[in-house]
């Protein structure tokens, strides 16, 4: 048994690791609704699709880490239910029997500052930002970014933050509503009040976190709630500033594979340089009965999503060697 195990790892066949993924639960306890663009939305279903992720993922008994793509909670949620909310849907994914790496979303920040949010989800910064790496075993690292590290919402009225994001739509969206992309053209439909832009700081330690990588030969794989390549994504989900960091994260060769929420339709894309970029269907958009979230299984050479439900699976090779 040990020696045919050892075989098939030899040969590729059996994952180095494997996690499992959820994003977008945006759970309210409020009745169905729909986007703005009519798209039907299950408040209150949400929440079984991930009860059901969670059991499934623990049946599998080899998961190393969950990682939640962020929105836990929806927006129209009632504000004096948020607290307990995040907290009541925080405590689901921890019935999870290991670590879960949580993301924030839009959604997450229109019901609570960022002081009370990330506590809950257990992100531990006493700037009170939300990225960080991880590396769950020695040849794979994790980086987590904060795409509404710059952003009208979350930080406090009158923060530097929220300043620079209200001068940033200020002078790239002329809408009066500022989540309205009227007019907008082409790749600056995503100027708009919901998405946000990585800051320059989070770009130095990203710098730092892919250069340090790189020397240790890992491969990396980026997590962001806001999707980072158009081929994936609606120009409206995209991360403000996406351009200026895949231009820093093309730099390096560790990067093989992007992954995001936020565009709940869900999409695939392979990039000039070969990275990957997948942006996971929402949990939110399942009606009843139906499903959204999956897991993967990591190898050397390839990232492989296996879907349950409205996640499609999605195989995503690559070059064995983090530095090709
Ligand atoms: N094409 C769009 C999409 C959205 N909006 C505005 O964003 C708000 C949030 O959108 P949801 O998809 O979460 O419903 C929405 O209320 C609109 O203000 C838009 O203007 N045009
Ligand atoms: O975060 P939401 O739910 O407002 O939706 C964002 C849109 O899907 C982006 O196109």
């Amino acid at each position: 048994m040990g020696s045919s195990n050892g075989l098939a790892i030899a040969q590729g066949r059996q994952p180095l690791f494997s996690f499992g993924l959820i994003s977008d639960v945006q759970y309210a306890d409020i009745p169905d609704g729909r986007s703005f663009l009519g798209v039907p939305r299950y408040y209150r279903h949400s929440i079984l699709v991930l009860q059901r992720a969670v059991k499934e993922w623990n049946a599998h008994q080899k998961h190393k880490f969950v990682i939640n793509f962020g929105d836990i909670v929806d927006g129209y949620c009632p504000k004096d239910q948020s607290f307990d909310t995040v907290k009541k849907l925080a405590d689901e994914f921890e019935i999870f029997e290991g670590p879960v790496y949580h993301i924030i979303g839009n959604h997450c920040l229109y019901n609570l500052p960022r002081s009370k949010l990330l506590p809950l989800l257990k992100i531990q910064s006493p700037e009170c930002h939300a990225y960080y790496d991880f590396s769950p075993v020695p040849g794979y690292r994790f980086v987590v970014l904060d795409g509404y590290d710059i952003s009208a919402i979350g930080w406090p009225q009158g923060h530097p933050k929220t300043l620079e994001a209200l001068k940033f739509l200020q002078d790239k969206n002329p809408n009066v509503d500022k989540n309205s992309p009227t007019g907008l053209v082409g790749l600056e439909r995503r100027f708009l009040m919901f998405n946000g832009a990585v800051g320059k700081e989070q770009m130095e330690w990203l710098d730092g976190v892919l250069q340090e990588a790189t020397e240790l030969k890992q491969k990396v794989v980026i997590c962001c709630h806001l999707p980072l390549d158009p081929g994936a994504s609606s120009k409206e989900a995209l991360l403000w500033n996406y351009d200026e960091v895949m231009n820093l994260i093309h730099r390096y060769k560790c990067v093989k594979v992007c992954l995001a929420g936020h565009d709940h339709r869900g999409g695939y894309s392979v990039d000039s340089y070969g990275v990957h970029h997948r942006v996971l269907e929402a949990a939110l958009e399942c009606p009843p009965g139906t499903d959204a979230f999956g897991y993967v299984d990591v190898y050397d050479d390839r990232i492989s999503l296996i879907g349950t439900g409205r996640i499609e699976s999605t195989e995503m090779y690559f070059n064995a060697q983090a530095d090709l």
